[in-house]
């Protein structure tokens, strides 16, 4: 299989060639969100704030993979997801980045077109199914909402302290392929905003090959806030390819008959 990337011989519109889902999938993400219109965003009261059970990380890697940087703590984490638009208990597996080389783009979901700089991906899988009982599993089991990502902008303002930890390590992981053990404890809670009330909420697949459409996305509408120097720090890590990763981020595909449900008026 070509491996798959972001440039113009291996990007968004080659991948359907290793992954027909590509252009054929009727579940695809991300999506842009539309909030006015026809096929907008519909408001539904029944949907409750997301919970998050994120004790500090005590023991996790941090790995440049060559088309992002990602964050995994060792399998014993017991960090947990349910409420929202979930019926099931999810566990934590990981949690990456999206990013543009301006802060014009990056962000694979938009809001009316919008892009914002950066997209953080916090990754979970259903761990009370009865038909796969690991993240892996998950992935190939078909299951509609067999993983749920929470999807969390990031917009350039003021240095954001909580995500330093991350950003200050990204030079260490500037080789692709490169990964560190992450010194120390990291309290991913810290980084999201207070309440978790406001969100979008679709069905769709994975947004990097294989695209699998087992996906619940929960996309919150308040953005993060990071510094111009931290945006700067994700623009500096290598794709294994000599070329920093500038623009991992796959473009909007269509809704097909799928709605977008709003937590929010
Ligand atoms: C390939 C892949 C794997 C995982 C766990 C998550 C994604 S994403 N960007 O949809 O969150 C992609
Ligand atoms: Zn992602």
């Amino acid at each position: 299989m070509a491996p798959w990337g972001y440039s113009k011989e291996n990007g968004p519109a080659t991948w359907h060639k290793d992954c027909p889902i590509a252009n054929t999938g009727v579940r695809q993400s991300p999506i842009d969100l539309i909030t006015t219109g026809q096929t907008c965003a519909k408001y539904d009261s029944n949907l409750k704030p997301v919970i998050v059970s994120y004790p500090a990380f005590s023991e996790a890697t941090f790995l440049n993979n060559g088309h992002s940087v990602q964050f995994q703590p060792s399998a014993g984490n017991l960090s947990e997801l349910s409420g929202g638009p979930l019926t099931k208990k999810y566990k934590f597996e990981q949690f990456h980045f999206h990013w543009g080389n301006n802060d014009s783009e990056g962000s694979e979901h938009r809001v009316n077109g919008k892009m914002y700089p950066a997209e953080l991906h916090l990754v979970h899988w259903n761990s009370e199914s009865p038909n796969f009982s690991s993240f892996q599993e998950a992935v190939g089991s078909n299951d509609p909402h067999a993983l749920c990502v929470l999807g969390f902008f990031l917009k350039v303002g003021a240095e954001n302290a909580s995500l330093k930890p991350i950003t200050d390590l990204l030079s260490k992981v500037k080789n692709a392929g490169s990964s560190v053990s992450f010194p120390g404890k990291f309290d991913l809670k810290a980084v999201l905003p207070e309440t978790l009330t406001d969100y979008y909420t679709y069905d769709g697949s994975l947004t990097t090959p294989p695209l699998a459409e087992c996906v619940k996305w929960i996309v919150f509408k308040e953005p993060i806030e990071v510094s111009t120097a931290q945006m700067e720090a994700f623009r500096a890590v290598d794709d294994g390819h000599g070329k920093p990763i500038t623009g991992n981020y796959r473009p909007p595909c269509p809704l097909h008959t799928r709605t977008v449900a709003a937590s929010f008026k």
